[in-house]
């Protein structure tokens, strides 16, 4: 569903990418794991648009997305729940949720009817509708950050390090949202940190080095290990 085919993307004159390809098939999930600052929110930002590559291709659904704007990435099913449980303080849950469904404003009744089911989803948020994003605590901002980004109905999510800076009963909690969304279709590009987080929701497991894929593989049940499993895979530089 979503392809990456040897691209290349930096800031300025520093290329942080170096020939990045994989394949996000639809209806899977996907973890892409590596060291800080190797590179994995600058590939997840390039499929969002909001980073152009500097060479290879970026297609999604068949079609190509390198050369799209961010806003018509999204209007295509694609979407970014961004590292750091970004959320508009100042506005309340309800109006953060609303400006996910903005590319499709005009169409009131399907937004009352996403926020119907979204609150349904995530019943704390029903709860703190009324409240300033910017009072929630770190694990509501982030079901608010995935919630809003549901309202743009997308048809791949991608979610930078959702696990972050959480208690671990949160993680957990995430980790079965994101079952429950691809139970429900959705197809899930996983940024994370946390080595067992990822393992235990994703299907295949890409690891990024300097830029690049270092390798892949599919995730199995003789996968338990997950310390070994870190310490191989993602070797001294693990952050
Ligand atoms: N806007 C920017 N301008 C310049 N350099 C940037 C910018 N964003 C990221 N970088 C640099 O690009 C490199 C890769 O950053 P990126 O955020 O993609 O890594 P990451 O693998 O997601 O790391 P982490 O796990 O620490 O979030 C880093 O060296 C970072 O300093």
């Amino acid at each position: 569903m979503l392809e990456l085919d040897s691209v290349t993307a930096g800031y300025g004159k520093a290329q942080i990418l170096n020939g990045i390809s994989l394949t996000v098939p639809e209806g899977k999930i996907i973890a892409l794991l590596g060291g800080n600052g190797t590179g994995k929110s600058t590939t997840l930002k390039v499929a969002a648009g909001l980073l152009q590559p500097t060479g290879g291709e970026v297609r999604f659904a068949g079609e190509r997305l390198d050369g799209v704007k961010a806003s018509k990435v999204i209007e295509r099913g694609l979407c970014l729940v961004p590292q750091g449980k970004e959320v508009f303080a100042a506005m309340s849950v309800e109006e953060n949720l609303v400006m996910g469904a903005y590319h499709r404003r005009s169409d009131k009744a399907g937004i009352r009817a996403d926020l119907e089911a979204r609150y349904a989803q995530f019943p704390a948020l029903r709860d703190l509708r009324s409240r300033a994003a910017g009072y929630l605590s770190g694990g509501e901002r982030q079901m608010l950050s995935i919630a809003r980004a549901l309202m743009g109905r997308p048809r791949l999510l991608m979610l930078d390090e959702p696990s972050a800076a959480l208690a671990p009963k949160v993680v957990e909690q995430i980790a079965q949202i994101v079952l429950d969304l691809n139970d429900s279709g959705l197809t899930v590009l996983l940024v994370e940190q946390n080595v067992a987080m990822a393992m235990a929701v994703a299907e295949h497991l890409y690891i990024m080095r300097d830029g690049r894929i270092a390798f892949d593989r599919p995730i199995t049940a003789e996968d338990e290990g997950t310390d070994d499993l870190k310490a191989f895979y993602l070797g001294q530089d693990y952050g």
